[in-house]
């Protein structure tokens, strides 16, 4: 039996399409001048491999899946493929973009916002927790032409007719797995949001981890997709080391943490737990035992939620507790260490956890807490991934 929840079948996932181009320039990809500029002036160089194969995928129209490991710029691919195909003459709204939180959303439209600047593009995030009204005013006068939301929020502004699909060209599933698995409800309201977009709407869906079943799902509305699978990258999850801290009991992982603090804060860490509560109680205990922290979770106020992740990105706070919510796509390049105070419930996740370091080829260094009982769990991670998890070792500050 799998210690894990949802046993997935990650070995068959699936196999690139062949004869796949590869451009090696942003240049090669006959990109709009006002793109091309935005690319450059972001700061990117050169493509990463997802890049150099899925970009030039995606102008050309076909459907696509994409997975590539985490932090090697999922994001800027479909966003320069998608801000290359709208018509920036039109105002209305032809690119929706879907990601599992509204941090996740929020950050994406940041990225399209950024690489699309010299394009003049509309772009709105449509996330829960907030009200719409200043976006809804600017909108009706500038236009919006690309919407980045989680399902819900795009879903009722599609049914109160706050926005209309019918010129949607493309949909964008980012972190697709997880929109489209069992356990999150998202899967519902995105084929509800499908039914509502012309039937040419090109689809592409991106993540770094993907299953048998999800790649099945996508047959439901995918044509004859292009499939990219980028397995080992230059800038891949081979530049995080990863470690464990036996803690034989629950009741030690407490002291564990408050010994390795001075080394968490010498870049950015993220500590993640399975629960809310427990997110709660450990910010607090550490709180009170005079350490900076600041948490995170799913049942905080969106206000809170914006100013923690405010204070992180600027770097004001170092060291973040959170849940899941934290696991997929957010980038804060900062990040060098992850601990896993609890082993994660689903094998996926693991690799989107310790992904939160090591951005684009930087170093990283994740840490598990391991009870005797979570051995077997650690155990199942290894053979899954084909990695070897070592025992940390006694100083830390030569690694990060
Ligand atoms: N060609 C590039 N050159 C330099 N930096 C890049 C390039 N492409 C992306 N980046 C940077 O790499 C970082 C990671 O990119 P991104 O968030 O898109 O990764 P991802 O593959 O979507 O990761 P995840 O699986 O965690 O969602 C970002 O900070 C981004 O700005």
């Amino acid at each position: 039996m799998s210690a894990f929840r949802r046993e997935d079948d990650q070995k068959l996932k699936f196999k690139t399409s062949k004869k796949l181009k590869v451009t090696a320039t942003f240049e090669a990809m006959d990109l709009k001048d006002d793109l091309l500029k935005g690319v450059y002036l972001y700061g990117f160089e050169a493509p990463s491999a997802i890049q150099s194969r899925a970009i030039t995928q995606i102008i050309s129209g076909t459907d696509v899946i994409a997975q590539a490991q985490s932090g090697t710029g999922k994001t800027a691919t479909f966003t320069i493929g998608m801000l290359q195909v709208i018509d920036l003459k039109r105002k209305d709204l032809q690119a929706l973009i879907l990601s599992p939180t509204r941090e996740l959303a929020t950050q994406i439209n940041q990225v399209v916002t950024n690489l699309g600047d010299y394009m003049n593009v509309q772009s709105y995030a449509m996330t829960g927790g907030k009200t719409m009204k200043d976006d809804l005013k600017k909108m009706n006068k500038s236009g919006c032409q690309v919407v980045s939301g989680t399902p819900g929020r795009v879903l009722d502004m599609i049914k109160r007719q706050l926005i209309s699909t019918r010129n949607v060209q493309m949909l964008i599933l980012d972190e697709a797995d997880e929109l489209l698995g069992e356990h999150l409800g998202f899967k519902q309201q995105i084929y509800e949001i499908f039914a509502k977009l012309p039937s040419a709407c090109q689809v592409v869906v991106v993540s770094a981890t993907m299953s048998k079943d999800i790649i099945e799902v996508t047959k439901k509305f995918m044509s004859d997709p292009t499939k990219i699978l980028v397995k080992r990258d230059e800038i891949s999850l081979e530049g995080i080391k990863q470690f464990y801290v036996n803690v034989s009991k629950e009741d030690w992982k407490f002291d564990t943490l408050c010994d390795l603090y001075d080394s968490l804060t010498i870049t950015q860490c993220v500590i993640f737990c399975n629960t809310k509560k427990k997110v709660d109680w450990l910010s607090q205990k550490l709180t009170r035992s005079n350490f900076s922290v600041i948490a995170m979770h799913g049942d905080m106020k969106q206000e809170d939620r914006d100013k923690v992740m405010n204070d992180f990105r600027t770097g004001t706070s170092r060291v973040l507790i959170s849940t899941d919510v934290w696991a997929r796509g957010i980038d804060v390049q900062q990040v060098s260490l992850v601990i896993n105070y609890d082993l994660p419930e689903n094998m996926e996740n693991y690799i989107h956890r310790i992904g939160r370091s090591g951005r684009f080829g930087r170093k990283g260094v994740s840490i598990n807490f391991v009870t005797d009982e979570d051995s077997s769990k650690q155990k199942e991670i290894e053979r899954h991934y084909k990695i070897k998890i070592k025992p940390v070792p006694a100083d830390l500050s030569t690694l990060a």
